[in-house]
């Protein structure tokens, strides 16, 4: 711009302010766009921004008069049912507090610079309530509402919202590098506009001095024709044919076509209908003070534009709403008033720009003028209040063809340029600064309201990490002790079925040594005595019965191995009863006694053998349960009637006897039958050893033959007699014998380097057995409680990582939210928008 020292002083103050402000409103929208760019970030990775409803409460007034700010209810998109009581400043930060904090400051006396009077506490409806620029159109209904649109959107997830949340940020960048384009432009453009005819080219030619546009009583202009110092042109005069009003650049000849001026009537007549952009470069020879498009201040542009009509209508409200638009002209032919079109373009135009003159034309036409003036004047304030209200600035009634000496005009002129040249800070950087100040609101109440979301998790995460952690801490200290308590049951059932078993089996084996049942309450029928004839089958029932009775025993030895697995079992419950903490699920699992030592497994709904569990007592050694059952067990043997060995080492011997082999009658052992009876006899029943004995060793000392004459008939009536008792004796002593043997048979000899030791096998094999059974079932019940512990355990400890990580991101995005709340305060300082709002 050239020889702006030349232009009035008013004006270059005003330029400089201008200048000043626009540097600090590009600063504001620069930093501004940084900001959201930032928030958008934060919302990718760091926190999913939750969109705030707000719902005035309609007794805020009465129930709070000392409060600051309105009290609203804050809920969020994603969850509208469930509000919060909050305070919204009432200033223009609508920056947002909790409103129980607020009221704690005011109880404590905190004096607030606010309203006492109920005019500055405007209702809660006439506050700003929701987000303007980073509004969502979520046809949300109102929030709170349980039913409809309210409820329907609560079924968005927070992601989605989110995500809507992060394309509104963009569109709003996007505004920003338009309204910077904008506010860097140093041009001003005056759109002229008005019905058909109404004389808009005879305005712009008497704004020019200059008669430049086609003027006829036909509608003529049917082109934008926008004017140009020519200065913008390289000082050339001409008319340049815009192809395509958004690709036209001054620099690229192909983006338009050179005409002269003394051609504009020719190219308007062809242009007829077409609606195109010519764009006109003209020299003003006026001075700087008077000339509009030469002013030293501005680059100003006067677009000249079609008559509104049916086809035109619409392309210039959409002219008429751009950006770069400033101020709308709108011409009126005094003689037709306002025509309907008129109406309908002012009223649309009033409301988006800021900046809207009427020039009512040909007003030199008309006889009455005040009364024209009087019912145009009416007309405009029904369509444009403002206009109305401003009239002696924006209304004119002029004669636009006799503008050089019609003060009407000056007036107008003056008005118009102080309009571009002093309001400019205005009308150039307004739109701006009022969209920038939205959207920093709108920040201010986003972040203040996830501000409020992040405290509250913050307060979630503490209490969650107050109650787990100390459950956490206690289930990891007892973990030893669950475990040494479960192992101290295990051993303590296995120790125990070991000993009972033990005992019971041995106690059994006794009796059964005794010649009777091994258990005493037992359904175990010892068999009657047949008589001699039958000892043989008699011998064989009596071993039966022994040996079902010694079944018997096993069976009683495992019902004890249950009841001590199921004491075991009460014992885990109630470990795991004392340490699981509350609301962990306690084992399902039933024990069942009874399918301890079972020998069948139901599995896939198949009966399936179990190799371990199958039940022959004595394991590899075929000895236990079924023994009555075992043909090698129940055959009877001589040696069941007759236990030689056992006679034979009980006399003879060192009083022990060995396990002899069974393989039947053997010549010593035939040999040693009348010996044997005689020393049974002897030893149990008559207690003649000692006699016979002697009687022996007196014969032998004697070797007389008389002795011998009368020894042999006395010892012959001896032998006969023990042979009689001997028979007598079998009933009582075939158990006996039969049951020792069995004993016999079931032990194991061992040697030691002392002596012989017998190891009851088949004790130790049961033993060993049941406490194995008993030891799986409390193994299974300790593996249950301790799976259970475990998983609680890594349970709480995933609550705990997890209520940790909310509390950092919660505590990380308040802070965040706290210096997005700086960076706002500082754009509003930097930029001014105090001053400027
Ligand atoms: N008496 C008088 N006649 C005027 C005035 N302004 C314009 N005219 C006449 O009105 C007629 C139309 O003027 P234009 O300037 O062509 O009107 P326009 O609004 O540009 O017409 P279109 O662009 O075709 O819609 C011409 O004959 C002008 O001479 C005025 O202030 N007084």
């Amino acid at each position: 711009m050239a020889a702006t020292e030349e232009a009035s002083p008013t004006l270059f103050a005003a330029q400089e302010a201008y200048v000043e402000q626009k540097d600090r409103l590009l600063g504001g929208l620069g930093a501004a766009k940084s900001l959201i760019s930032d928030i958008r970030v934060f919302n990718k990775d760091s926190w999913t921004i939750r969109y705030p409803l707000l719902r005035a409460k309609s007794d805020t007034v009465e129930s709070s008069p000392k409060l600051r700010g309105i009290r609203h209810y804050l809920s969020f998109a994603d969850d509208p049912s469930s509000e919060t009581d909050i305070t919204l400043e009432r200033s223009f930060t609508r920056s947002l507090t909790l409103a129980s904090i607020l009221d704690a400051r005011e109880n404590d006396g905190h004096d607030s610079p606010s309203t006492s009077d109920a005019n500055e506490r405007s209702t809660p409806d006439s506050e700003p309530s929701h987000l303007q620029v980073l509004r969502l159109d979520l046809n949300l209904g109102s929030p709170g509402s349980s039913a409809g649109a309210g409820a329907l959107v609560s079924q968005l997830e927070k992601v989605s919202i989110a995500n809507l949340v992060d394309k509104r940020i963009a569109v709003s960048a996007q505004h920003i590098d338009r309204l910077r384009v904008r506010v860097e432009d140093m041009s001003s453009k005056v759109l002229v506009t008005g019905d058909v005819n109404a004389g808009k080219s005879t305005f712009v030619n008497a704004l020019l001095r200059r008669e430049v546009m086609p003027v006829d009583q036909q509608p003529c202009t049917a082109a934008f024709c926008e004017v140009h110092d020519f200065s913008e042109n390289d000082n050339v005069e001409e008319v340049h044919v815009v192809k395509d009003a958004a690709t036209y650049k001054i620099d690229d000849e192909s983006t338009y076509q050179r005409a002269s001026l003394d051609d504009l009537q020719s190219i308007m007549d062809g242009e007829k209908n077409s609606l195109g952009l010519l764009k006109l470069y003209l020299h003003d020879s006026r001075p700087l003070s008077q000339s509009l498009l030469n002013n030293g201040v501005v680059d100003i542009s006067l677009i000249d534009a079609p008559g509104l009509n049916r086809d035109s209508f619409k392309t210039t409200a959409l002219f008429s709403r751009q950006e770069e638009i400033d101020i709308v002209v709108f011409v009126v032919s005094a003689e037709n008033h306002l025509t309907e079109s008129a109406r309908s373009f002012l009223r649309t135009a009033s409301n988006e720009k800021a900046y809207l003159f009427i020039v009512v034309n040909k007003f030199d036409q008309i006889k009455d003028k005040e009364k024209c003036r009087r019912l145009v004047l009416d007309q405009i304030r029904e369509v444009s209040p403002r206009s109305y209200d401003d009239a002696n600035d924006l209304v004119h009634f002029v004669d636009s063809l006799v503008s050089n000496d019609d003060p009407s005009f000056e007036d107008l002129e003056a008005s118009l340029r102080s309009f571009v040249l002093v309001k400019r800070a205005k009308s150039k950087l307004n739109p701006a600064s009022t969209y920038l100040s939205n959207l920093l609101s709108d920040i201010e109440l986003l972040v203040g309201a996830n501000a409020i979301v992040a405290q509250e998790e913050i307060v979630r995460a503490k209490g969650d990490l107050d109650t787990a952690l100390p459950v956490l801490e206690r289930m990891k200290s007892s973990r030893q002790v669950v475990e040494d308590a479960l192992e101290a049951v295990e051993e303590q059932g296995a120790r125990s079925a070991t000993s009972k078993t033990k005992r019971m089996l041995m106690d059994a084996l006794d009796r059964i040594a005794e010649g009777l049942p091994g258990v005493e309450l037992s359904s175990v029928q010892m068999p009657s005595y047949p008589g001699l004839l039958n000892i043989w089958d008699y011998a064989r029932d009596v071993r039966r019965a022994l040996l079902a009775s010694l079944d018997m025993a096993v069976k009683d030895a495992e019902d004890e191995a249950r009841i001590i697995a199921t004491a075991g079992v009460q014992q885990v419950l109630a470990i795991g009863e004392e340490h699981l903490p509350a609301g962990v699920e306690r084992s399902r699992r039933v024990f069942m006694p009874e399918a301890m030592f079972s020998t069948h497994r139901m599995r896939n709904g198949k009966r399936k053998i179990c190799r371990d569990s199958i039940v022959v007592a004595g394991g590899m050694l075929g000895l236990g349960i079924g023994l009555a059952t075992r043909p090698e067990m129940i055959q009877p043997t001589f040696f069941d009637l007759l236990d030689v060995p056992h006679h034979f080492w009980v006399y003879c011997g060192d009083g022990k006897e060995n396990n002899e082999d069974e393989s039947g009658p053997s010549a010593l052992s035939i040999m040693s039958v009348g010996i044997g009876v005689v020393t049974m006899i002897g030893g149990q029943a008559i207690g003649i050893r000692a006699f016979v004995e002697s009687a022996v060793r007196i014969a032998d000392v004697l070797s007389h033959e008389t002795a011998r004459s009368w020894a042999a008939p006395v010892f012959g009536a001896i032998v006969m007699s023990a042979t009689a008792y001997f028979v007598l004796e079998l009933p009582s002593s075939v158990p006996r014998t039969v049951g020792r043997r069995i004993r016999n048979s079931l032990t194991k000899p061992e040697s030691s380097g002392l002596g012989t030791q017998e190891e009851p096998l088949f004790v130790d094999a049961h033993a060993a057995r049941v406490a194995r059974e008993a030891r799986k079932v409390l193994r299974l019940a300790a593996w249950d409680l301790k799976e259970r512990l475990r998983v609680a355990t890594e349970e709480r400890s995933r609550e705990v990582r997890g209520a940790e990580e909310m509390e950092r991101r919660a505590v990380r995005a308040k802070e965040w939210f706290a210096t997005v709340g700086k960076r706002t305060a500082d754009i509003r300082e930097q930029t001014g928008l105090v001053a400027l709002s």
